[in-house]
């Protein structure tokens, strides 16, 4: 009797056959594991490289606290997707990876082997495959134009680049072009100027802030939905605000983000265009107007305080049970919370590639052709601007009694505050909050609470709609606070709409955010 070992059962054995491989049929198969003399072999495991070395034992303490899973004492697991690099040079295999210093902290590490000149086509070809295996889909060697805002946050961001994320980014054979941003707004010169030819990636070390600036940059020039299309933005977290890349690198920190980014793939974003006055800018995340916009904008006096600052600011006003009287206009889509999370997880099974993400093509709005998508420059805007009348079939509705006006396109608003957890990539709308300002206080402090432990999406009243645009009107008030992507903006009428993966971020997966998505699925 024969048995056969799976790879579920026996990490040393090779997996499936490799992207490659699919595409050659199998002609391209070698040994899973390199021979280091007699002392050390490399092996492509399942999902990792699997090391086995005796000087391990005697050398180090290497397996980073308990960091890695490890078998022996004199074997290391180092998971694919922390394998940024390895070539064969001068008879010596150098292999570069992430590896954990802390639950929340990656660095570059090398390990080196020698081999014999008979043996460098065998090596080469394993080197090979065990790149396919690291990158999968992700494309190899970015070229990335990284932005550092070095007032980001309490001024680290320099010190963060340099220290945890070009290395890793130089480990991974990424080309960099790297600027420190001068003043506010660079970021939008920067990149309506840049050569887009020659570059994948546009990566702000900084908060949410160079973000935005980015995709207004893109959406600035002639060619804006080529761009927007060809450009990846990235933020590896440097700011006060970093709710772009808990959303898509599922962390704030800095070195772990920059793994994700060199592991990325490209997934279209739905971009929001705002009017107000007779400006027109791109919204990636949110906008708000009432307690959240105010919370955050109007204590800027007390940075001091950190994250502590939103709280008491929200606490603050939310005693005075502030509402914000408007008058607000809603083309809407889905307004029932089943719909929504059956939306959500048809999204989750849906990988159609990028290319069919974008567009309008999938909505079924009655005057989609508008905006039929052979401009070279934005989109042109279906529902007209913040000056025009009102689009057909839009009706201003009072809420004199409005507490918080939350619009966002993401889930994560800040790390650990998943407000928007119905929130998609490019489903080609925006998930609207309201919530009345005279709920009462207890209510308001235990959906603050349920923001943080992931029940807010299920509370009856929290009014979670899917949409495509709305107008907003402020009234009955003086000057208050609007904020757009967390930037403060006039406070007067603005209009917005969504298109549908005009944008380009990466991701881990592809087509979803690093959220656990809207809670009870
Ligand atoms: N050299 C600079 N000096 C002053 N401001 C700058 C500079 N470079 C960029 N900025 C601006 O700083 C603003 C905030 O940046 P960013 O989001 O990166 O950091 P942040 O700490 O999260 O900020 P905030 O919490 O204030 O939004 C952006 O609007 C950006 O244009």
């Amino acid at each position: 009797m024969t048995t056969t070992t799976t790879p579920i059962d026996n990490p040393f054995v090779d997996p499936a056959p490799s992207f490659e491989e699919n595409g050659r049929g199998n002609s391209f198969a070698t040994d899973a594991t390199l021979a280091v003399g007699r002392n050390a072999s490399l092996t492509l495991g399942t999902d990792s490289l699997i090391v086995l070395d005796e000087s391990f034992e005697k050398r180090d303490h290497s397996n980073c606290c308990g960091l890695w899973p490890s078998g022996t004492a004199n074997t290391r697991a180092v998971p694919f997707y922390h394998i940024l690099w390895a070539v064969l040079q001068d008879s010596v295999l150098t292999i570069q990876y992430a590896s954990p210093t802390s639950k929340t902290t990656v660095q570059n590490a090398t390990l080196n082997y020698p081999f014999e000149y008979q043996q460098v086509e065998a090596v080469n070809k394993w080197v090979y495959k065990l790149l396919d295996r690291a990158y999968g889909p992700a494309q190899k060697k970015k070229r990335v134009k990284v932005l550092v805002n070095p007032h980001a946050g309490k001024g680290s961001a320099v010190k963060w680049y340099h220290r945890d994320i070009e290395p890793l980014l130089k480990a991974a054979q990424c080309s960099i072009d790297m600027v420190n941003t001068k003043y506010m707004g660079e970021a939008v010169e920067i990149t309506q100027g840049m050569d887009i030819e020659a570059f994948d990636v546009v990566a702000c070390c900084s908060g949410d802030g160079l973000p935005h600036e980015v995709f207004n940059g893109l959406g600035k020039r002639p060619d804006a939905r080529k761009a927007l299309a060809k450009i990846a933005v990235v933020n590896l977290p440097c700011g006060s605000g970093n709710a772009m890349s808990c959303n898509l690198n599922g962390t704030d920190s800095a070195s772990l983000a920059t793994l994700v980014m060199i592991k990325g793939i490209p997934t279209p974003l739905d971009l929001i265009s705002i009017t107000q006055g007779e400006n027109r800018t791109l919204s990636f995340l949110s906008q708000s107007l009432g307690i959240v916009a105010e919370a955050d904008l109007a204590t800027e006096h007390l940075r001091w305080m950190g994250p502590m600052r939103f709280h008491w600011g929200f606490l603050a006003r939310l005693m005075g049970q502030k509402c914000y009287p408007c008058d607000i206009a809603v083309k809407s889509v889905l307004e029932d919370k089943p719909s929504i999370r059956e939306l959500y997880k048809r999204e989750q099974n849906n990988h159609e590639p990028a290319s069919e993400r974008r567009g309008y093509k999938h909505l079924l709005d009655d005057d989609a052709s508008a905006s039929s998508g052979f401009e070279d420059g934005l989109p042109s805007l279906r529902y007209g601007t913040v000056n025009d009348k009102l689009p057909d079939g839009w009706e201003l509705i009072p809420y004199d009694k409005l507490g918080n006006f939350y619009c966002g396109n993401m889930s994560y608003m800040a790390a650990d505050a998943n407000f928007f957890g119905a929130a998609l990539p490019n489903d080609g709308y925006m998930d609207l909050i309201c919530i009345n300002g005279d709920l009462g206080r207890l209510k308001t402090v235990q959906m603050l609470l349920n923001v943080d432990n992931n029940k807010f999406f299920d509370m009856p009243d929290v009014y979670y709609r899917k949409i495509l645009g709305y107008r907003i009107i402020p009234k009955d008030q003086g000057d208050g606070y609007i904020s757009i992507d967390g930037e403060r903006v006039p406070f007067q009428p603005f209009q917005a709409e969504v298109h549908k993966g005009l944008g380009t971020v990466l991701s881990k997966s592809g087509h979803m955010y690093e959220s656990p998505g809207p809670w009870g699925l």
